[in-house]
C-alpha cells in the first residue's frame, strides 16, 4: 500500500504539497532578508511542527541552529483543552538569542500565547512566530505572527505534521477528514 493511498480518507484537500513548497520558498526569502547577518534559533513546535520545520530550514539559506519544545493542549481530542503542558523543555539558553518559533497551525491561538510569554523571560533578544496554518475564525487571542503561510477556514485539519489521533502526520496535503473517519 502507498502511504498516499491514505489521502482517500480526505473530504477535502485544503492545501496542497507544491502550494506548501512554494510558500515555505517565499517566507524564507522573506525571513534571509529580515535575519541577515544574525544567527537564528529555530524553535520546532513537537509533534505538529516536524514538517514545516524540516522544509523551511533547508529552504533557508542562512546559518540556523534548531531546538525543539514539546507542548500539548489538545490531548487526543480535536478541540483544545485550554490546559498547556511543557512535555519537553528547549535544550538552548535563549539569552541574546533571535528565536523565531516554528509552528504548523494557530487555531485559538492559546498555544502560542502561552509560548511567548514563557520565552518573553527567557532573555531572547527578539522573538518572532512563523505559522504555516492560521484559522482567523478561531483565534480566542490575538497572536502576532510574523510570517504565516495561509488562512484556512475554521476546520479541523490533518496532514504535513498535523494529526488525528496520531495518525495522518505523514499526508502530504493538507486537508479536512471524511465523516466516515470519525464514525
Ligand atoms: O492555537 P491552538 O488552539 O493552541 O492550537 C495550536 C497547537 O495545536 C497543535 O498542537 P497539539 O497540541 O495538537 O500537539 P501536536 O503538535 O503534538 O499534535 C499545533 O501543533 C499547535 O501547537
Ligand atoms: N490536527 C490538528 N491539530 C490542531 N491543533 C489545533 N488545530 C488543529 C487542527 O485543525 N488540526
Amino acid at each position: 500500500m502507498h502511504a498516499s493511498d491514505i489521502e482517500g480518507d480526505l473530504s477535502t484537500v485544503l492545501v496542497t504539497e507544491a502550494e506548501i513548497h512554494a510558500k515555505l520558498a517565499e517566507i524564507a526569502r522573506r525571513i534571509e532578508t529580515d535575519y541577515a547577518g544574525k544567527d537564528v534559533l529555530l524553535v520546532g513546535v513537537l509533534k505538529g511542527a516536524i514538517m514545516v520545520m524540516a522544509d523551511l530550514a533547508r529552504e533557508l539559506r542562512l546559518h540556523v541552529e534548531t531546538d525543539w519544545m514539546a507542548v500539548s493542549s489538545y490531548g487526543a481530542g480535536t478541540k483544545s483543552s485550554g490546559v498547556v503542558q511543557i512535555r519537553k523543555d528547549l535544550d538552548s539558553d535563549l539569552t541574546d538569542r533571535h528565536v523565531l518559533i516554528v509552528e504548523d497551525i494557530i487555531d485559538s491561538g492559546l498555544t502560542l500565547s502561552w509560548l511567548l510569554e514563557n520565552f518573553a523571560s527567557r532573555g531572547a533578544a527578539s522573538i518572532e512566530v512563523c505559522a504555516l496554518l492560521r484559522k482567523p475564525e478561531a483565534a480566542k487571542v490575538e497572536i502576532e505572527c510574523r510570517y504565516v503561510g495561509f488562512d484556512i477556514p475554521n476546520e479541523f485539519v490533518v496532514g504535513y505534521g498535523l494529526d488525528y489521533a496520531e495518525k495522518y502526520r505523514n499526508l502530504r496535503d493538507v486537508g479536512v477528514l471524511a465523516p466516515h473517519v470519525y464514525s
